[in-house]
């Protein structure tokens, strides 16, 4: 069975963050583990506090991993503020690093910012030139390149100038365009699209962190990147799919596996 490590925030509510993440590894048959960069006190209907874990007990956690155990994947996730990701940054870059998926989160589907707006330079410059593949939506994207992306054309441009700032892949999400959610991986040569409907989904919470970390388990199983991410949306899109209602707002997505089983994905 494969390792998976997911660096990122805690999720109160268990549909974003952490929790996504180790539910898609489980059901992706790998084994999840886990660094905290944030603890969230979060709901369907919002975030309402952040704490930060400390530089050195992120660091701590890396090292009591890497030095112990052999890790196959890895996905980053919320990393709040600059010291939280020049910590990882410095740390991981000790090891010899398996796949690296960078989701990198900004703000929360209820509108609070995950990322300090300050901590973007720190983002482009520490993580990217060390991802593997990066999967921003539209609005992550436009944040770290500073331009409007609205359409398909644009989704192409934002991949290539993205790969430009270091990581083997790109995966430009479209979630957020209006009739589709199709989205386009960027090799470094080549396009490849994702179609997908949209669906007219309200339980949506995660939806960002559960494919990264689809991705991530699909590349520790020894995927090439192309199947990986075509596995993954297939998971991502049965997850929304049967997304449902825990409280008062967005629900998360769909984890058991006997669905995934059923459907061929898994
Ligand atoms: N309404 C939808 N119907 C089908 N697929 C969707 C829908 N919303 C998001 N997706 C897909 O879910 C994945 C996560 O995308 P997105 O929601 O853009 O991420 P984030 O959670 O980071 O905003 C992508 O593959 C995207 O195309
Ligand atoms: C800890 C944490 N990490 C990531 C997200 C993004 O998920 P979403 O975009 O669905 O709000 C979140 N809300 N919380």
């Amino acid at each position: 069975m494969k390792h998976c490590l997911t660096i990122a925030g805690s999720d109160s509510s268990g549909g974003a963050g952490i929790q996504a993440d180790l539910k898609t590894f489980s059901a992706h048959a790998t084994f999840g583990m886990s660094i905290i960069t944030a603890v969230t006190a979060q709901n369907t209907q919002g975030v309402f506090d952040v704490q930060d874990i400390t530089p050195t007990v992120i660091a701590n956690q890396i090292k009591a991993i890497f030095d112990d155990i052999h890790v196959h994947g890895i996905k980053i996730g919320m990393v709040s503020k600059t010291e939280t990701i020049e910590i990882i940054a410095n740390t991981l870059k000790k090891y010899d690093l398996p796949p690296l998926v960078l989701d990198p989160v900004m703000i929360s589907k209820s509108g609070y910012n995950l990322l300090k707006p300050k901590a973007k330079k720190a983002l482009i410059e520490k993580l990217l030139p060390m991802t593997t593949l990066i999967t921003p939506n539209l609005p992550e994207a436009e944040e770290i390149l500073g331009y409007k992306i609205e359409d398909l054309e644009k989704m192409k441009l934002a991949a290539k100038d993205l790969h430009y700032l270091g990581p083997n892949f790109v995966l430009v999400k479209g979630g957020h365009l209006s009739k589709t959610a199709t989205d386009v991986l960027y090799d470094g040569k080549e396009f490849y699209l994702f179609d997908q409907e949209r669906i007219k989904a309200t339980h949506t919470h995660g939806t960002g962190c559960t494919l990264s970390s689809a991705i991530t388990a699909n590349l520790a199983n020894g995927m090439h990147i192309y199947k990986a991410v075509k596995k993954a949306k297939e998971y991502i899109t049965i997850a929304i799919k049967h997304g449902f209602s825990i409280g008062h707002g967005v629900g998360p997505t769909h984890h058991f596996y006997e669905l995934y089983k059923k459907a061929g994905v898994l």
